[in-house]
């Protein structure tokens, strides 16, 4: 494997759409509700947002490796391991990965930097929010992650979806504003349901290693009614949008991407292998993208159009 193919593999760089979406989508709201557009200034946004994004995917495996979570998803047969292996698998040494790891931070921190030229040095202050929320996920004395009781689901919520939506609509127009903050509402909620679903393909090794999920502490069946809750508030919370003229009507067709991961959870039982919960992942990754890809499109053509 090469080393692009590694480093891409290492920081989960397939997941990287969660990130941009989010800046996508504050961006268009700066230009649909003011018709303010500093195509520098989202350049510089996307890049930080996404080296913070991948920073915090090493950080969360380099503190799993620490903390003897990795080594026990490769060793359960029943678990399916979502992070790289490297480390538990010896191919990359702890050393460089935790160079990497910094160097991303570091990229983040120059992009902020350089917003902050523009924009005041508030913007660094989501940034650190950020940054101090994905470290402590994995990271003692705090690890919050690991305590079952729905700070990593709020953590997510706040750094895929009001962060990086009210951050980047800050740095288009220096503004703080209401509407961007329910605009991170839908897309915020949808990440945070891929990482609940991602939690059922390893809930066992988890479990062994201490490690409490929601899914560890209320089991599948109940935590099962959680994702479809949280599915549901994702899209009351898009209607909500439209209601209240945050976001056009015609973005109401981004309705329908609900529906595939709808019909993934009408094949599953209270109970499942690991191997089932794949789909419902892909499902709702998906829907993520393509709900946060739609909810763009309508606010451009809303800022086109009036
Ligand atoms: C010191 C300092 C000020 C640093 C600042 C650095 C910094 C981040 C600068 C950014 C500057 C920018 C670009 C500012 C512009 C305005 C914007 C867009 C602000 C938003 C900033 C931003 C992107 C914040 C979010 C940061 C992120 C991505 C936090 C992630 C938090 C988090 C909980 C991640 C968990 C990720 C993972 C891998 C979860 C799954 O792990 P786990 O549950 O263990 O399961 P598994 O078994 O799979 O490992």
């Amino acid at each position: 494997m090469n080393k692009l193919n590694l480093f891409m593999k290492a920081s989960r760089f397939r997941v990287i759409p969660v990130m941009i979406i989010p800046v996508i989508l504050g961006a268009m709201g700066a230009y649909a509700w003011e018709g303010i557009f500093h195509p520098f200034l989202f350049v510089i946004t996307l890049v930080g947002a996404g080296a913070a994004h991948l920073f915090s995917n090493m950080i969360n495996d380099l503190w799993d490796f620490r903390n003897g979570v990795d080594v026990a998803a490769k060793e359960t047969a029943s678990t399916i391991s979502t992070n790289s292996g490297y480390l538990a698998n010896g191919i990359v040494t702890e050393r460089i990965f935790a160079a990497l790891t910094w160097m991303l931070l570091g990229i983040a921190l120059i992009c902020g930097i350089i917003l902050s030229f523009y924009t005041g040095w508030g913007v660094l202050i989501f940034g650190g929010i950020g940054a101090l929320i994905a470290y402590f996920y994995v990271a003692p004395p705090l690890k919050f992650g690991y305590r079952g009781k729905g700070y990593s689901e709020v953590a997510i919520l706040v750094s895929f979806g009001i962060l990086p939506v009210m951050g980047t609509y800050f740095v288009q127009t220096l503004q703080f504003d209401y509407r961007a903050l329910m605009l991170s509402l839908p897309i915020g909620l949808l990440t945070t349901l891929i990482l609940f679903n991602h939690h059922f393909l390893h809930w066992q090794s988890d479990k062994e290693s201490g490690k409490l999920t929601l899914v560890v502490v209320w089991g599948e069946r109940r935590a099962l009614q959680i994702s479809k809750f949280l599915l549901i508030l994702a899209y009351l919370s898009l209607l909500v949008c439209v209601i209240i003229g945050v976001m056009p009507i015609y973005v109401l067709l981004a309705l329908v991407t609900f529906l595939p991961v709808y019909k993934v959870y009408k094949q599953l039982q209270d109970k499942n292998p690991s191997q089932a919960y794949l789909p419902l992942l892909g499902a709702s990754l998906k829907a993520a993208i393509r709900c946060g890809l739609l909810m763009s499109i309508s606010l451009l053509i809303q800022g086109i159009f009036q």
